[in-house]
């Protein structure tokens, strides 16, 4: 009788693992790897020619166009796949990215949207328990509400509306990190949080609706940037180079988390339109329009923790990561460039 208590002996690990051909490559999933930052990070991952990367993705808000340039590479593979339903793959790491992010797209269907923060999360720490990868989560800024204290620092519970239009993503993502936590305390799983504070950058969908992209492509298209009331209201805009920069560090660095990762370089809203006017089209107007329920009023990291947990800043400013936005959005919008 064996240790297990059967006569079956315990599985022995595939023949591959000991032949000459076995390769050391480290095997990373990306869910959401279709979607701005998934691919972002997609690419920087592929850079490293020890990674091999698997993306899962349903194409809610993503697009293969994102991936084009890995499609057909040895490295690399794309499965078409919605993560409320269970998933099996032998990889080591997994970046869980897989939600539409911006209010819109969010706010559409709200109960999917809770679905895919919650059974999707559960599926794949499920997965990460299976096959013992390290998961990272892509948290939120929105954890945090209408934050009632300014900067947020982790410790910051937050001001969350739990019956809003803004709840199902907002508490999809709260309920999403205490399975994190829960899994770790309860089957040693290895979790990393990042709450991502507003990215910006290069291929974001045209017509997604979050504020840089949307004064973007009314700027080029010369239509009027619409600030939504008051205008007073504040961001702080990560560059998405910065954001990947920081998400590898945390997966690769070892602490949970969570920690912010975001650039604490704040703006009012009125404040980014003149901000996009001056740098691509000074000809354009500002409109005020109405705003919508529960739009917190200000926010702004605490990256302290990520200074000296990670050695990670941001580097790209808002003024010079706009004009390397808009590059991308011309070509897509037909757009002649300047010049
Ligand atoms: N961009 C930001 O400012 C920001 C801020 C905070 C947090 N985040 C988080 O970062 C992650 C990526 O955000 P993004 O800005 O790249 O958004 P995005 O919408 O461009 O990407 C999300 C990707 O997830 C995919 N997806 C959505 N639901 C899915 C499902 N059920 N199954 C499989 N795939 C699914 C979409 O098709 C898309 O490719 C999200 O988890 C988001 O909540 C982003
Ligand atoms: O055309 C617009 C769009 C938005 N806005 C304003 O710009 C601010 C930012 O709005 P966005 O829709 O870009 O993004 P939000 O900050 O509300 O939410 C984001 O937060 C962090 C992430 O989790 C998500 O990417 C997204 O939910 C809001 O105050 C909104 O009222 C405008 O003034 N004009």
């Amino acid at each position: 009788m064996s240790a297990n208590g059967t006569d079956k002996k315990p599985p022995s690990p595939s023949p591959l693992r000991f032949s000459k051909f076995f390769q050391s490559n480290m095997r990373i999933l990306v869910t959401g790897g279709a979607g701005f930052i998934g691919s972002h990070l997609v690419d920087k991952l592929m850079e490293n020619e020890k990674n091999e990367v698997i993306v899962v993705d349903n194409y809610f808000t993503g697009t293969k166009d994102n991936l084009k340039k890995w499609i057909g590479h040895p490295r690399f593979e794309l499965i078409r796949h919605d993560v409320t339903e269970t998933l099996l793959v032998e990889v080591d790491r997994i970046y869980h990215l897989a939600c539409p992010a911006s209010p819109i797209f969010y706010k559409y269907n709200p109960v999917k949207t809770i679905k895919t923060n919650v059974i999707g999360t559960l599926n794949m720490l499920g997965l990460a328990k299976r096959v013992g990868a390290r998961i990272l989560l892509t948290s939120t800024s929105e954890v945090y509400g209408d934050p009632l204290e300014h900067p947020q620092n982790e410790s910051y519970w937050g001001n969350v509306n739990p019956i809003g239009v803004r709840s199902c993503y907002d508490e999809g993502k709260r309920v999403a990190e205490t399975l994190m936590f829960d899994y770790h305390r309860q089957h040693g799983i290895e979790i990393r949080i990042a709450r991502i504070f507003n990215t910006y950058g290069p291929r974001m969908n045209i017509d997604d609706g979050r504020v840089v992209s949307n004064f973007i492509a009314q700027a080029i298209r010369n239509e009027p940037l619409t600030v939504q009331l008051p205008g007073t209201q504040t961001r702080s805009f990560c560059y998405v180079s910065d954001m990947v920069d920081g998400l590898i560090r945390l997966m690769e660095g070892e602490n949970t988390g969570p920690i912010n990762i975001g650039n604490p370089g704040e703006f009012t809203m009125l404040e980014l339109a003149e901000a996009v006017k001056e740098l691509i089209n000074p000809e354009v107007k500002i409109s005020m329009v109405e705003n919508t329920p529960d739009d917190p009023r200000q926010r702004k990291p605490d990256i302290t923790k990520a200074k000296e947990l990670l050695g990670w800043e941001p580097k790209v400013k808002l003024r010079d990561g706009l004009p390397l936005m808009e590059e991308d959005f011309r070509q897509r919008l037909g757009s002649p460039s300047k010049n």
